[in-house]
């Protein structure tokens, strides 16, 4: 007897331990789903199986064989369920990697994206790949053999564990390639060792996988045995393509809305999308696990979140068939495909299309949408320019017409502009509620304006990237001078030439007293209520962008505009000789620096200078 062949014990890691508990004890009212998770384990192995002859010959017709199958059985009497493929087996390494330590990078954020919500709980498990345990939900003991294609018949391992922080490890001899999962079960499962429940569980939640399912002596198959997307549209209904998104992603919501078409041509592909209807807990991380999985002639290759579909599209999930690509592709090989090539574009042609109706005919559903993922379609407007177009009539933004709500459409802006506007506003800042509050609104308030407010981190791209939707220019309302165009009336341009002048001599003294604070200082007809706000030179990046960028909070180049129809600054205008000149200016240019979000740079000097003023107003003693 070879040292390997006698029994050994391992521990499993403490994340393998914890999942086991939670399947054991917490999962327990979905626990049908132990059967899903071990078939679509055997059909995925079954597909490695043939996708791996390819580049190993000699793997092929080493055996006998009709069409690979998973055979579902139950022994009454033992109080067993086993599950058996004929797929590629695994070697003692590869079990105790893929079965040993689940040291797979998702466990422990699984770990944490755990709810206590049963339901929600359940769903995350196919999204994590810790599907294999979920046999402990309803077994006491599960005992694994297999052996691993190419290997000889002595080369089999049996793995076998209560779940309970320990598995053993011993090699045996195994005829057959393919693995064999007996479940022992818990009392009181007996219900399960009954072909009807069985049956029923599969057709429930295996009807999609491509292989047949045979359970007990009947050796026709349980499920339609062929992928869903291969059937004509017309067979399906929603509630098949729901319960295929389900399988497919582990997401037990309903997708907002899926694609399936069948395209026949220069390429011939199958694509079936869906759009979720919530964000995955990886949406913002720099690689993304989940994406769109490519199939060749229904095998299934490969999971890919960058090559099939555009990063602006990664909340997209679902299947890609192609006819034309060899079955052992590699990712460096996508790289270089025109097949791919074709077969995305054309995907995301269709999936902007598919988000155009939905926002067209069913707006609310779309607003959904928007809310989970409208920050990472906005991307596409630099990302992709030859779509820019489509996407930028996506877009949904909150203005200052929209109540809070983001639903105002770049054309909704357009078909709302008053007489003589002939530019798109917006206002950059950091969060919604400073937008709303800003100074550099009121005068478009007064004049009746619509503003669009972004807060997204990426709302600058999508502005300096847009640049213009249907001829209108898109302009910052904080930086350069107000721009009304056809909308300024000519008694307010006289106006403000008059300010100009008679505010000329202040305006020197301020800027005499701020120097090195202030770039410039002007007079504005952008305010209405507050005394003064600041603004980026028009040369410069919007400064909220410039905060984001340098986290000071100021642009480098800032100017304070003032509002000549302030009470405060009229009075300073008058008493331009006051000895506590320097005092208001600093004030006033640290209490726009304030509205404007950033940080002023010497807070205590601010408050001893303001109180000050504050003491000296009250005296009496104030010019
Ligand atoms: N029947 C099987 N034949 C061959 N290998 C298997 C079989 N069952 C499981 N494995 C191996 O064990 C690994 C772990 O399985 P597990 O179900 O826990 O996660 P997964 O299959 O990787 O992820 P998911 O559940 O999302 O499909 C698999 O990736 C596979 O390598």
């Amino acid at each position: 007897m070879s040292l390997q062949a006698e029994e050994e014990t391992f521990r499993f890691q403490a994340e393998a331990a914890q999942i086991l508990d939670l399947m054991a004890n917490s999962l327990y009212s979905n626990k049908e789903i132990f059967l899903r998770e071990l078939v679509s384990n055997s059909s995925d192995a079954i597909d490695r199986l043939r996708i791996e002859r390819f580049s190993r010959p000699e793997l092929a017709g080493d055996e006998d064989e009709g069409e690979p199958r998973i055979r579902v059985s139950f022994d009454k009497d033992a109080g067993t369920i086993t599950v058996a493929d004929d797929g590629i087996g695994m070697s003692r390494a590869e079990v105790i990697e893929n079965i040993g330590t689940i040291a797979k990078s998702g466990t422990s954020e699984f770990l944490r994206s755990l709810t206590g919500d049963q339901r929600r709980d359940t769903a995350l498990i196919g999204q994590f790949g810790v599907g294999f345990y979920a046999a402990f939900i309803v077994a006491e003991r599960v005992v694994l053999t297999t052996r691993r294609a190419g290997l000889p018949a002595d080369e089999a391992v049996r793995w076998s564990s209560d779940g309970k922080g320990e598995y053993s490890l011993e090699n045996v001899e195994r005829a057959e390639r393919g693995t064999t999962i007996v479940l022992h079960l818990r009392d009181g499962e007996d219900e399960l060792l009954n072909e009807h429940r069985l049956r029923s569980i599969i057709k429930r939640y295996s009807d999609h996988i491509a292989r047949p399912i045979t359970v007990g002596d009947d050796d026709s198959a349980v499920n339609q045995a062929s992928a869903l997307w291969t059937r004509p549209k017309s067979e399906l209904k929603d509630g098949d393509y729901h319960e295929y998104y389900r399988q497919l992603t582990g997401d037990f919501t309903d997708p907002l809305g899926h694609l399936h078409a069948k395209v026949e041509g220069r390429y011939d592909y199958t694509l079936l999308l869906f759009v979720p209807s919530r964000a995955p807990y990886d949406l913002w991380t720099p690689e993304p696990g989940q994406g769109v999985r490519l199939h060749v002639q229904r095998v299934f290759i490969l999971e890919d979140s960058g090559r099939l579909l555009p990063r602006y599209l990664r909340f997209v999930r679902g299947i890609i068939d192609s006819a034309d690509l060899p079955l052992n592709v590699s990712r460096e090989i996508l790289q270089g495909s025109q097949a791919i090539d074709h077969i995305r574009a054309s995907a995301v042609k269709k999936l902007l299309r598919l988000l155009k109706d939905m926002a067209d005919g069913e707006p609310e559903k779309y607003a959904e949408f928007w809310t989970q993922f409208g920050a990472v379609l906005k991307e596409g407007v630099f990302d992709d320019p030859a779509h820019r177009e489509d996407i930028a009539g996506l877009l949904r933004f909150t203005s200052t017409r929209s109540g809070g709500e983001a639903r105002v459409s770049l054309a909704d802006y357009v078909s709302g502009m008053r007489d003589g506007q002939d530019k798109i506003y917006y206002l950059l800042a950091p969060g919604l509620s400073d937008a709303a509050a800003s100074p550099h609104l009121e005068a478009f308030r007064a004049k009746d304006i619509e503003v669009l407010l972004l807060d997204d981190a990426v709302d600058n791209f999508v502005v300096t990237g847009l640049a213009q939707y249907e001829g209108k220019q898109l302009q910052s309302v904080a930086q350069g001078p107000p721009d009304f165009g056809a909308m300024a009336d000519e008694a307010e341009k006289e106006a403000a030439e008059q300010a100009d002048s008679a505010y000329a001599a202040l305006l020197g003294k301020l800027k005499a007293h701020l120097e090195g604070k202030a770039w410039d200082v002007r007079v504005t007809s952008r305010l209405t209520t507050s005394p003064a706000c600041i603004v980026a030179n028009e040369a410069e990046t919007d400064f909220t962008v410039a905060r984001r960028l340098r986290g000071s909070g100021l642009p480098a180049q800032p100017i304070l505009e003032i509002n000549p129809g302030h009470p405060l600054v009229e009075r300073l205008n008058r008493g331009q000789d006051d000895p506590r000149l320097a005092d208001w200016a600093h004030v006033l240019y640290d209490q726009a620096v304030l509205t404007s979000g950033a940080r002023i740079d010497e807070p205590g000097a601010f408050v001893s200078r303001l109180n000050d003023l504050l003491v000296s107003l009250t005296d009496g003693s104030s010019g």
